[in-house]
């Protein structure tokens, strides 16, 4: 049996893959590693031959979820960073361990199934990063997500209270509304402005691709043409372990 683990800020993503079948799963995690591992490592009697690991919760974290896992199953987990090339795609960071990995497996995986392509990661953060014909990675933007912007408006604000609300991008008529309305047109905009902009500049075979926990949120509001492939990320970390 193998797992794969994405450890994003906010939630940890997991996929069990047996014999049997495959088990995934994902939780908030709230940083509380022995808890969010107690999942994906609930494996019963089955033991893990290997255990792949991409993780953006930064060196301390991921030496605690590698020392936890380890004395967990017995299994050394392998943990997989951003490089200056793997799978024809090349990373135009200066440094490019210092490339979220989730990002860059997404590359990896969007350049092997689509070759050309624009991804939107609707996470704790939202990223937009774009891919060409050659498999070069352009570059791309990191804003804060729809669940970050709301907890900082509410945090900064004294008389802002709103409930949760299924946002629209029409005018809000309450508190609730405003915020939520305004949020989701302010994320739409600016993803749709970039769309936009590299179609004109990527093949027109390009693909869009939408992960992300918020994703159905934003992209119920998006006029453009994507895929939403939700486990983006566990299948490029799946495709890294498969070569090894
Ligand atoms: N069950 C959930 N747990 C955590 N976040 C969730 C959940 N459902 C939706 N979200 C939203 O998804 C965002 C996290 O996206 P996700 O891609 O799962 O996390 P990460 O940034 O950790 O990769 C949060 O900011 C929140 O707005
Ligand atoms: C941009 C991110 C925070 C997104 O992570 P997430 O929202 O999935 O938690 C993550 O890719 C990251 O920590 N990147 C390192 C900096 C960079 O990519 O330039
Ligand atoms: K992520």
């Amino acid at each position: 049996m193998k797992l794969f683990v994405d450890v994003g800020n906010t939630a940890l993503k997991w996929r069990r893959r047996g014999a049997d079948g495959t088990v995934q799963g994902g939780a908030a995690h709230g940083r509380d590693w022995p808890r969010a591992l107690q999942a994906p490592l609930d494996a019963g009697a089955a033991g893990f031959e290997q255990i792949w690991v991409a993780s953006v919760a930064g060196a301390e974290a991921d030496e605690r979820i590698g020392a936890l896992i380890e004395a967990r199953t017995g299994v050394p987990p392998r943990f997989y960073y951003s490089r200056q090339e793997d799978f024809g795609v090349s990373n135009c960071y200066p440094e490019p361990r210092r490339l979220g990995v989730d990002r860059w497996v997404a590359l990896v995986e969007c350049w092997q199934r689509f070759g050309a392509g624009i991804i939107i990661d609707c996470g704790s953060a939202l990223t937009i990063d774009a891919i060409d014909g050659e498999g070069r990675f352009l570059g791309g933007y990191i804003v804060p997500g729809l669940g970050m912007l709301r907890s900082a408006l509410l945090r900064d604000t004294a008389d802002v209270h709103v409930d949760q609300a299924r946002p629209r991008l029409t005018l809000g008529r309450s508190t609730g509304e405003c915020v939520h309305n305004g949020l989701l047109r302010m994320s739409v905009a600016f993803v749709t402005d970039v769309v936009v902009e590299l179609r004109e500049r990527l093949p027109d075979t390009c693909k869009v691709l939408v992960t992300g926990g918020d994703a159905d949120e934003l992209s119920s509001a998006f006029s453009f043409e994507f895929m939403h492939l939700p486990d983006l990320v566990l299948d490029g970390l799946e495709r890294v372990a498969a070569r090894q």
